[in-house]
């Protein structure tokens, strides 16, 4: 039987007048791939922000579930998060430019591993062997997303597409129960999509994991998501299977009116 790992609870905030989430309810379940839709300012990236606690609910909450609750995310610390088992990825890239692929990798592991601060600094052997350990596990990861060639590659070197790829490698690096994916494919060509689109896929299968992705390349989020949820003007206005949100007839006119303005 499939466990619920995350479930929101009447979720809303408003900025003065705009209510941007308005009673939301949904959940994940553990190994699902969500789809998250809407047209533009239907309130995605707000809930996005609210599932990973970068802002507090005006009214209702986010519980995570291992087994048994685990905690109401908006009341934890973005340290506390990260080791509840949450990752995200932006819209806008945020890598650090000027440091190789594999040092972007091996921070983004060592910030969620915490090794130990004396360690480093007297250079003793076990900081030598966690500095082995974290190269070597993040290897493994630029190898399943086909980067181990341009491991020692400027961050800020790489083509567009790679540099996307290498956030999802750095979210994966802290080892999350949940990946959260905003956009994932915004300004990639035609093939960096194709292979995003195998890529989550293969994410999923073999990491085991919930992801949950906002995406407007409708190929993309219908050929990756086992269920997709829509919003409109920061309501839920559908769930369901891809070919159901796609037959849809609420869907439909929130996609047609949008393409009229
Ligand atoms: N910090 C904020 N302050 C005020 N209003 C905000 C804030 N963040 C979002 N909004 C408003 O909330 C609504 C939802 O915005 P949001 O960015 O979540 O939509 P979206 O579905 O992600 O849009 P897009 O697909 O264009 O990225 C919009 O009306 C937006 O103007």
């Amino acid at each position: 039987m499939t466990q619920t790992i995350l479930k929101t609870h009447d979720l809303s905030i408003r900025f003065g007048g705009v209510t941007a989430v308005d009673h939301v309810n949904i959940e994940a379940s553990e190994n699902e791939l969500i789809g998250l839709i809407g047209p533009n300012g239907a309130g995605k990236t707000t809930l996005f922000n609210l599932l990973t606690g970068v802002y507090r609910p005006t009214e209702g909450d986010v519980a995570l579930f291992d087994g048994q609750k685990l905690g109401i995310v908006n009341q934890q610390s973005p340290a506390k998060r990260a080791r509840l088992g949450i990752a995200r990825t932006f819209q806008n890239i945020r890598l650090f430019e000027s440091r190789t692929v594999l040092e972007n990798v091996m921070i983004a592991m060592n910030s969620h591993t915490r090794a130990h601060t004396w360690d480093a600094i007297l250079r003793l052997p076990s900081f030598y062997k966690h500095e082995a350990t974290l190269k070597n596990e993040a290897r493994q990861l630029l190898s399943i997303f086909d980067m181990l060639g341009v491991q020692d590659t400027l961050a800020t070197n790489l083509p567009y597409g790679q540099q996307r790829r290498l956030e999802i490698v750095r979210a994966l690096a802290t080892k999350p129960k949940i990946l959260f994916l905003d956009e994932p494919a915004a300004g990639m060509n035609p093939q960096e999509t194709a292979d995003l689109t195998r890529l989550i896929k293969q994410v999923q299968q073999e990491f085991k994991m919930t992801i949950i992705l906002i995406e407007h390349d409708m190929n993309l989020v219908m050929a990756v998501s086992e269920r997709l949820y829509v919003l409109e003007y920061g309501k839920l206005l559908a769930s369901g299977t891809p070919a159901e949100i796609q037959q849809n007839a609420d869907v439909i006119r929130a996609y047609l009116g949008e393409n009229d303005t």
